[in-house]
């Protein structure tokens, strides 16, 4: 077969997934290729966003990987893959890679529904290896001995426990064919943390006393490296190596970035994910509005300031968490650990234990990393730390794994925990130092991905129960949770309209409940429950359950995310999706309503201050 010129190559590329296109490829053909998908991805996510840095350091690396190894017969498995742009390319996608992270358009992490060549959708780091021991095994007992599995996993993801347990085992397996890529760029977001990295940089830089890869080879896993990973030739050659050796470690050195001069300037984050940016300067589009991360950064240094005994930890995302600012005003009081959420949380209850008062902030779907620690190590010995979780809710581009909708449904059976969600700033600042304040056990503040929404005050007070409207006659008591409390008004106006008086809290606490709750609900006729995370499980189950206690028989409607694996989008075009707006939600109350009985009691007086219904005439009109 005629080696086809870089053009036509990258045509081949455009329609077909053909590692034998890219075997007969020349050096200077591939040096056009990976140039070709540098400019591709740089187009492409200076527009829909994701991930940059990661995937333009992985570029020669995936070009070698699909050039030794034929995918998907043997098994090319990348850790997060959140760096799988370049797979993607290679694999047939090219022509549909500008429709990356859309709705019904490629995911932005490996997809098995789109290539048969994708394996790992779950976007959380450091489960390649354990992927990899398992594939290994089966194909050992299946008798496809000869399907070669690789994985590819970055030296942030190295960080991970998971990781190691993996390796532990992968080592002990001297006959099965488990390679292992790590691909070394020297961070995370930032610079990787600790000995891991320390080790990792002395072999990178042949200082230190122990010889490259001394780590692994210590376990008995083969060590190759560290290697040129910008470089195919060299990249190629260790690969074959690795081919015919037992389980052995490819120490891969590569630049997070590479290639494109804004992102390898930039010492924060390397445009990990920019979000969105003028490729040709690099500048990023500034985001509207303060976000929920950056309002809870800016409250944590003005506690740092007044509290002395309170200390920060982040499993290896300072900045995406907001805490660079507490990092920087009390950098002994801050501690990145890694990707490492269960140590993270551990440790917390270590510092907790010797008098701090630890805040560890992480991403609410990463929580479910260390739930066990959060209930055995914190909860059972009933210590005061507190749980930051930012990206709560639907985030929607980042796919199924990325949506924070799990923790107010795992988080229900945790003793003596407390959950709180605020509805905009002013609660987050609020109910962030009330929680800092709880001594005696372990509490959690949520908020949701993006830009705040304006304070939204209270009219009155019933107990823990912010009351943000009171309308019309008790038919509906709509139960909004966190930013759904403007939701929860905008429903109590459509249901106005329907001539349906509607009362809308905000529990403010989610986690216990404020029995006040259930006397409130027993005046009412229907009541709603919204929430941003999980059904099964949810607030709006803790609702039901509450009032069913009391014996309050009124019945509950609960709206929030399914139980289900949602696909990427945008997210108001999942919460529309799943009927998690004010539009659902009155519509659901109105004709529930046309099918029963009478009213209930009237509503207390004493909502802190004059019911708003005395002002007016308003009439009790039941819906027809
Ligand atoms: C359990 C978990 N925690 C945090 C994250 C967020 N995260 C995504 S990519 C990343 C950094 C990964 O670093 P590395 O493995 O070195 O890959 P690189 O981006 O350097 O190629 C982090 C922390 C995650 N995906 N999973
Ligand atoms: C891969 C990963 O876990 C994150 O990088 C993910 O992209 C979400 O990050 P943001 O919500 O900050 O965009
Ligand atoms: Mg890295």
């Amino acid at each position: 077969m005629t080696p086809p010129t870089a053009v036509s190559a990258v045509n081949l590329l455009r329609t077909a997934s053909e590692s034998r296109a890219l075997r007969a490829m020349t050096a200077p053909q591939l040096a056009a290729l990976a140039q070709e998908m540098r400019d591709l991805m740089l187009d492409v996510v200076a527009r829909t966003g994701g991930h940059l840095g990661s995937n333009l350091g992985v570029v020669e690396l995936t070009i070698a990987l699909h050039r030794v190894y034929t995918s998907p017969y043997d098994r090319l498995l990348f850790d997060t893959g959140h760096q799988v742009y370049p797979h993607k390319l290679l694999t047939g996608r090219w022509n549909r890679f500008a429709e990356l992270r859309k709705s019904g358009g490629l995911s932005g992490y490996a997809s098995q529904a789109e290539s048969e060549h994708d394996v790992i959708e779950n976007s959380h780091a450091s489960t390649v290896l354990s992927y990899a021991d398992g594939l290994a095994k089966a194909y050992r007992l299946t008798g496809q001995d000869d399907r070669q599995v690789v994985a590819v996993i970055g030296d942030g993801a190295l960080t991970g426990g998971m990781a190691w347990e993996a390796l532990n085992n992968i080592a002990a397996a001297k006959d099965r064919r488990v390679t292992v890529v790590l691909n070394d760029n020297g961070r995370s977001y930032s610079p990787t943390i600790g000995g891991i990295a320390e080790h990792l940089a002395a072999s990178r830089e042949g200082t230190g006393e122990q010889p490259p890869g001394e780590l692994f080879r210590s376990l008995g896993l083969g060590y190759l490296g560290p290697v040129d990973g910008h470089d195919i030739t060299a990249l190629e050659a260790a690969l074959t190596e690795a081919r015919t050796l037992g389980p052995t470690v490819v120490h891969v050195v590569t630049r997070k970035g590479f290639g494109y001069p804004p992102a390898e300037a930039d010492d924060d984050e390397k445009f990990h994910a920019p979000g969105l940016f003028d490729p040709a300067t690099g500048r990023k589009l500034p985001s509207t509005g303060t976000s929920w991360t950056g309002v809870f950064g800016k409250e944590m240094v003005r506690i740092g300031a007044e509290r002395p005994d309170v200390v920060a930890l982040t499993a290896a995302m300072m900045g995406p968490t907001g805490l660079a600012g507490f990092c920087d005003a009390y950098p002994e009081r801050t501690f990145d650990v890694g990707i490492a959420e269960q140590h993270a949380m551990g440790s917390a209850a270590g510092l907790a234990l010797g008098g701090l008062r630890p805040v560890l902030a992480v991403y609410a779907t990463f929580l479910n990393r260390a739930f066990d620690q959060l209930l055995m190590d914190a909860a059972l010995h009933r210590l005061g730390l507190t749980v930051v979780l930012d990206r709560a809710g639907v985030t929607g581009d980042d796919g199924p794994s990325h949506n924070g909708m799990w923790d107010l449904s795992i988080l229900q059976v945790v003793p003596g925990l407390r959950i709180a969600a605020p509805r905009d700033a002013a609660r987050l600042r609020s109910l962030l130092r009330a929680g800092i304040d709880i001594p005696d056990g372990p509490t959690v503040v949520r908020f949701p991905k993006g830009a705040v929404p304006e304070d939204l005050p209270a009219i009155g007070r019933i107990g823990e129960l912010d009351v943000l409207s009171a309308t019309g006659a008790q038919d509906v008591l709509v139960v909004a949770v966190g930013p759904l409390a403007r939701a929860g008004i905008e429903t109590a106006a459509l249901l106005r309209a329907q001539g349906l008086g509607a009362t809308v809290v905000d529990p403010r606490w989610v986690k216990p409940l404020d029995p006040a709750l259930a006397a409130l609900a027993r005046r009412h006729r229907l009541v709603l429950v919204a929430e941003d995370s999980c059904r099964s499980g949810g607030v709006g189950d803790a609702v039901a359950r509450l009032l069913r206690d009391a014996d309050v028989d009124t019945p509950v409607r609960t709206f929030g995310i399914p139980a289900a694996f949602l696909e990427h989008a945008g997210r108001a075009q999942i919460l529309d999706e799943i009927g998690l707006t004010s539009r659902h939600m009155a519509r659901s109350a109105t004709e529930f309503l046309a099918r029963r009985s009478p009213m209930r009691w009237p509503l207390p007086v004493s909502l802190g201050g004059p019911h708003p219904l005395s002002s007016t005439t308003a009439t009790r009109e039941t819906a027809s």
